[in-house]
């Protein structure tokens, strides 16, 4: 594990956008939890890596997770973002606004992801990102991987939860949920998988 001082480096080296310093702080106000900075900046290196077009994401929360997508993401690319919460989704899309993303390159579907995403489209996706209720991780882990196109790219976010799923004596719901997924993505032999330190964990898959 990295050390404290290391963390701290990484953090700070992760450049932020102001309108992605004014969704972090709306969140904090709320109370709603935002992506780390540097986990942030792997999405948008992710999204520019695969050039990526189409993109869904569950938990839009104030928008932190969708901005640093749609700076990755090709200029013509759409982002389809995924929250319970109507009013966090407002939060999202003022936030998209200020940064100057135009509206037809972002789809706000204000729902519960396991009754949204059974909707969406197989294989359509180069991105699937996902950062909602932890306790359905398995479930959303599996309809990522119908979604996403071959080639495409999983990305689970507080893969580690606060240091929970490396301890073994830990047996909270969320956790053993969480462990659970990142142990049925490893076993797939179809998937290139990894776990990044970076923020809560990101476990990332490539199909
Ligand atoms: C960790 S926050 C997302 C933060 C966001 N990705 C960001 O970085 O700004 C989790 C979000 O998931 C939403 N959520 C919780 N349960 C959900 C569900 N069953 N379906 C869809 N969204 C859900 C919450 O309303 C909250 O906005």
């Amino acid at each position: 594990m990295t050390n404290q001082n290391t963390e701290q480096f990484i953090s700070g080296f992760a450049v932020e956008p102001d309108a992605a310093r004014q969704a972090r702080e709306r969140a904090e106000q709320g109370d709603i939890p935002a992506l780390a900075p540097a986990a942030a900046s792997t999405l948008t290196v992710l999204a520019r890596a695969v050039g990526a077009k189409a993109v869904v994401e569950v938990g839009t929360g104030t928008g932190v997770s969708g901005l640093a997508l749609l700076a990755g993401m090709d200029p013509e690319g759409v982002l389809t973002s995924v929250d319970i919460e109507h009013e966090h989704q407002a939060l999202a899309r003022t936030a998209f606004t200020k940064f100057g993303v135009p509206g037809r390159r972002f789809r706000l579907i204000a729902g519960a992801a396991l009754e949204v995403l059974p909707k969406l489209t197989d294989e359509a996706y180069d991105i699937v990102f996902i950062d909602g209720d932890k306790l359905e991780y398995g479930e959303c882990v599996e309809e990522a991987l119908r979604l996403l196109r071959p080639g495409g790219v999983l990305v689970l976010n507080d893969a580690l939860w606060q240091g929970k799923v490396a301890d073994d004596t830990n047996e909270e719901d969320e956790t053993i949920v969480i462990r659970e997924a990142l142990y049925a993505l490893q076993e797939r032999e179809d998937l290139a998988t990894t776990l990044l330190p970076v923020g809560d964990g990101l476990l990332v898959a490539v199909r």
